[in-house]
């Protein structure tokens, strides 16, 4: 706008000064004709005449130059009064300019052309709590300006900011102590943008010297602080404050350069408390968080202040060691930590004892990526948790090679359930008092096309793991209830069958949708079938295993405890679920009549149970003795290679005809009352075959 202004009064000046220049011409111009004509006048001779003439030319002469005056005066006149208005316009101009900078709200500063403050506005006063006197008197560097170079924050240097068009987020101190921050942007003023003196001409901007700097800044503290939180909370642990891992794998990655160009190493542990979700469930959630936040602390204090912790989620930290030069420095701190750990921790007026495992893996001697190395962490954990948990395992190729079979076992799964390798074995059970097989247990088989049969135990923990266990548990359903159904019309005896489930399939909220529709599309009664379910799945929040229990229980079926007494219920909370049978786990029944406090707990598991209205399972019977002690303690049903290894369906078929006749038979030398005493006494179940035809 300023430009413009010095453009028009540089036109007026010019107009002025045409004026003055045209206005003496035309004076000597009209002078000279009417001297000229004077002359001529008296060469003629004729005075009479040319007086007349003479007189009449110099009045033509003096109106001409009286007529050109008065159109001097008029045009100087229209440009004097062009000039004051355009004079006033932009005095009210720069009024409003001087307005509009004094009360801005953005802080305003101008500088002379040395960088010496000459003016601040208003708002630059209140937004650094400094008069223009203490600015000017103490220049910019009173608030100490801060910008970021590669990520740290440094002073600016004087010359650095004072050139055109700078602008930066400058970090400031104010009076009263505290940091604010600005968007900050610097204009040069030269000397051409100045106004224009009269008659002057503009120059080009090249040459134009630099006569001062405005200086305007928007305070921008708030969203820098937004900002900031918001960088926090995507890169902390809104719990522990601990870096999350985001920020864990940059820091890695910078590591992996640091100590490559270096030449030094660096260690990640991966840690996970042991049984946390326990602790969670029982002690309630805050319980639980209180926990995180102790440990988060007591692995700060483990590590030097150079090393990152992180959580990564849930009971997983990770913990950065850089610039090892020790070895042994390494395992030294891993059993800081779990020693650190182990102490003893108040949480809800309870103490409690947490401890953890570790996964260890070294960076260059394991991997050079940020992703591989969190990854062999990773599986070193679970080896340490394999161990027995509450220690540390380094990372091996072995770990590594096994995972990879691990991933080619799950492809491998993937195309057997596609391409129907999937059968069922069968294997009976008995029942104690009627002496006559009662059910069975639906057992999985793979029929791998190169290893042949591959037993459970090989495989449903990657299932289990990769969820393939959903769809793979589903399709025993349906075949349990579709093979029993069929084997009850054939053989006219309504059997029931036992599934196992597994714990993904167990949280499935589809499971009875599935179970319904496995009994309608086999025609299979729901009361002949009954499901398994592990101590371990039951463990947690008791009203939410009670209300998934009782759900399932809505579909008709019954519901067994498998592998009772592996786990740490306790028979009270037994109570509590409403399961229908336990099955006593086969470490208890193995080692009977050797050891009596086997045989012990297996009797007070059954006395208990009876009390409570359960029904006993006991699993793997292999000999008479074992089944002559369940039978003393009046255990209900029996299953093990002492009757029968798991059967195909046509071995099942065959084994139920056969036995027919003799079961009849069995039932009448089983009366309860006589069995007590009568450990190791031949009985019909010593006639049972101990061998067909197993799967
Ligand atoms: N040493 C010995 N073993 C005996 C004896 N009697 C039976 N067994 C074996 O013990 C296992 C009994 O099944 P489980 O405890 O439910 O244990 C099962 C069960 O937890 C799981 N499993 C089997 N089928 C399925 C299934 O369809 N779904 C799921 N989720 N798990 C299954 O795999 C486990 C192992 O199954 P299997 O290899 O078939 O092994 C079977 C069976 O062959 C005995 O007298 N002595």
């Amino acid at each position: 706008m300023g430009g413009k202004v010095n453009t028009e009064l540089a036109q007026a000046a010019q107009q002025l000064t045409v004026s003055t220049k045209v206005f003496p011409l035309l004076f000597l111009a009209l002078g000279s004709i009417s001297t000229l004509a004077t002359v001529w006048v008296f060469a003629a001779g004729d005075s009479g005449y040319s007086v007349g003439i003479l007189g009449k030319l110099s009045v033509a002469g003096a109106l001409c130059l009286l007529g050109t005056f008065a159109l001097y005066l008029f045009q100087l006149n229209r440009t004097l009064s062009h000039s004051i208005a355009e004079s006033r316009e932009q005095d009210l101009r720069l009024k409003k300019l001087g307005k509009a900078v004094t009360k801005s709200g953005c802080a305003i500063a101008i500088l002379d052309g040395r960088g010496s403050v000459e003016y601040i506005n208003q708002q630059f006063e209140e937004t650094t709590g400094y008069s223009m006197q203490e600015i000017i008197e103490n220049g910019m560097q009173i608030l100490h300006p801060k910008i970021y170079v590669n990520g740290h924050l440094v002073p600016i240097k004087r010359t650095e900011w004072l050139q055109d068009a700078w602008a930066n987020e400058v970090q400031t101190t104010r009076k009263d102590g505290s940091v604010s921050w600005a968007s900050v942007s610097v204009s040069v003023v030269d000397n051409h943008e100045l106004p224009l003196a009269s008659g002057a001409d503009p120059e080009p901007s090249s040459s134009g010297k630099t006569q001062g700097y405005v200086v305007s800044a928007i305070d921008i503290s708030e969203l820098k602080n937004l900002n900031h939180e918001m960088q926090r909370l995507a890169l902390n642990d809104e719990l522990t404050g601990l870096a999350n891992r985001r920020l864990f794998v940059d820091r890695l990655e910078m590591q992996l350069r640091v100590s490559r160009r270096e030449k030094n190493s660096i260690a990640l542990l991966f840690l996970d408390l042991d049984k946390f979700k326990r602790i969670n469930d029982t002690l309630g959630h805050d319980a639980g968080d209180q926990l995180l936040i102790t440990v988060a602390e007591r692995l700060k204090r483990c590590v030097r202040a150079n090393d990152t912790v992180a959580r990564f989620g849930g009971d997983e930290f990770v913990v950065l060691l850089t610039d090892i030069t020790d070895p042994l420095s390494v395992t030294h701190i891993a059993q800081l930590i779990l020693a650190s750990l182990k102490q003893p921790i108040t949480l809800n007026q309870h103490e409690i004892i947490v401890s953890t495992s570790i996964g260890i893996t070294l960076a260059p001697t394991d991997g050079l990526e940020a992703e591989s190395l969190v990854k062999n962490a990773d599986l070193a954990l679970y080896r340490a948790k394999d161990q027995g948990r509450d220690c540390y395992h380094y990372f091996t190729e072995e770990l590594n090679a096994q995972a990879i079979r691990q991933l080619v076992l799950e492809q491998e799964l993937r195309l057997a359930l596609n391409t129907n390798q999937f059968s069922l074995a069968f294997q009976p059970q008995f029942d104690f008092k009627q002496g006559r097989l009662i059910s069975v247990e639906a057992l999985l088989r793979w029929n791998h096309p190169s290893q042949g049969m591959v037993f459970p135990n090989d495989f449903v923990t990657v299932a289990e793991e990769t969820g393939l266990i959903v769809p793979i548990g589903n399709w025993v359903l349906r075949n349990a209830c579709k093979q029993i159904r069929q084997l009850q019309v054939v053989t006219g005896r309504n059997i029931k069958v036992a599934v196992n489930l597994s714990m993904r399939q167990f949280h499935d909220e589809q499971l009875e949708d599935n179970i319904a529709q496995a009994l309608q599309y086999s025609g299979l009664k729901a009361k002949y079938l009954e499901l398994e379910v592990t101590e371990s799945m039951l463990m947690g929040d008791v009203d939410m295993v009670v209300a998934r229990l009782t759900r399932l229980k809505s579909t008709g079926v019954s519901i067994a405890i498998d592998d009772f007494g592996s786990g740490y219920s306790s028979l009270s909370y037994l109570r509590k679920l409403p399961v229908d049978v336990l099955k006593v786990d086969r470490a208890f029944v193995r080692d009977i009549p050797e050891q009596l406090h086997d045989m012990e707990i297996t009797a007070a598991v059954i006395a208990v149970a009876h009390k409570l209205g359960l029904k006993v399972v006991a699993e793997g019977v292999e000999n008479i003795d074992q089944r002559d002690f369940l039978m003393i303690n009046r255990c209900d049903y029996a299953q093990g290679f002492f009757f029968s290894r798991p059967l195909s369906y046509t071995g099942l078929n065959e084994f139920m005809q056969r036995n027919e006749c003799r079961q009849k038979f069995e039932l009448s030398i089983y009366p309860p009352e006589d069995i007590a005493g009568q450990s190791g006494s031949e009985s019909w179940l010593s006639t049972l075959p101990s061998n067909t035809t197993s799967h």
